[in-house]
């Protein structure tokens, strides 16, 4: 069985998933940054140029091939939910963990981390506090759908996140 983490933009899929795949011995493996690699274009300008639903056929390819895998960590994109063959395939060979934080975290996060401008364009027109707000409510039960389980980010270091899915393995 694969794990899968999802969850919103900067919930810690990337940095828990390499985490827990180190704990763990298995392999990690990142959609975002595989996506990148074989169109070797950054999310950004691949957006700018072809606009969301490119990228959302290019991201529907990676998940599909990486759902082939076998004992890996995935790390999947923040709206990799929004295709229901993603989650159909996810929940099929994988054990599926949402990552979860408030908008206030996510907010924070996102201004902070240096990676925002290449991989994470704007999703609306709205200012980022409307927009993890309302994308938020939309997603939030697909993401709920998708999980087998939750972890609330908001409080706890990635150490401490890896300990807290384990201990749910
Ligand atoms: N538990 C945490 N506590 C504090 N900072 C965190 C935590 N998890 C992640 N971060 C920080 O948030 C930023 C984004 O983390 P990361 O890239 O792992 O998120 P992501 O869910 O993979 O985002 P994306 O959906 O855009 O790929 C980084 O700067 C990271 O250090
Ligand atoms: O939340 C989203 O829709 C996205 C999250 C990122 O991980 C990237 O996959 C991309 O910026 C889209
Ligand atoms: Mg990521």
């Amino acid at each position: 069985m694969n794990i899968f983490l999802i969850g919103y933009r900067c919930t810690g899929k990337t940095s828990v998933g390499k985490a827990l795949a180190g704990k763990l011995t298995r392999p990690f493996i990142d959609a975002d940054e595989e996506l990148v690699k074989k169109n070797r274009v950054t999310i950004s300008d691949m957006v700018a140029e072809h606009g969301w639903e490119f990228f959302r056929e290019k991201e529907r390819a990676v998940i599909k091939s990486l759902c082939s895998l076998e004992n890996h960590v995935i790390a999947t994109g923040g709206g990799a939910v929004l295709n229901p063959d993603n989650v159909k395939d996810m929940k099929e060979t994988g054990l599926v963990i949402w990552l979860k934080a408030s908008a206030e975290t996510i907010h924070s996060r996102i201004i902070q981390d240096i990676k925002t401008l290449e991989q994470r364009p704007a999703l609306t027109h709205k200012n980022l506090m409307e927009e993890i707000k309302e994308t938020l409510e939309l997603r939030n039960p697909l993401y709920q759908y998708a999980a087998d389980f939750a972890i609330d980010t908001d409080l706890s270091d990635t150490d401490e996140i890896c300990n807290r899915i384990k201990e749910r393995l």
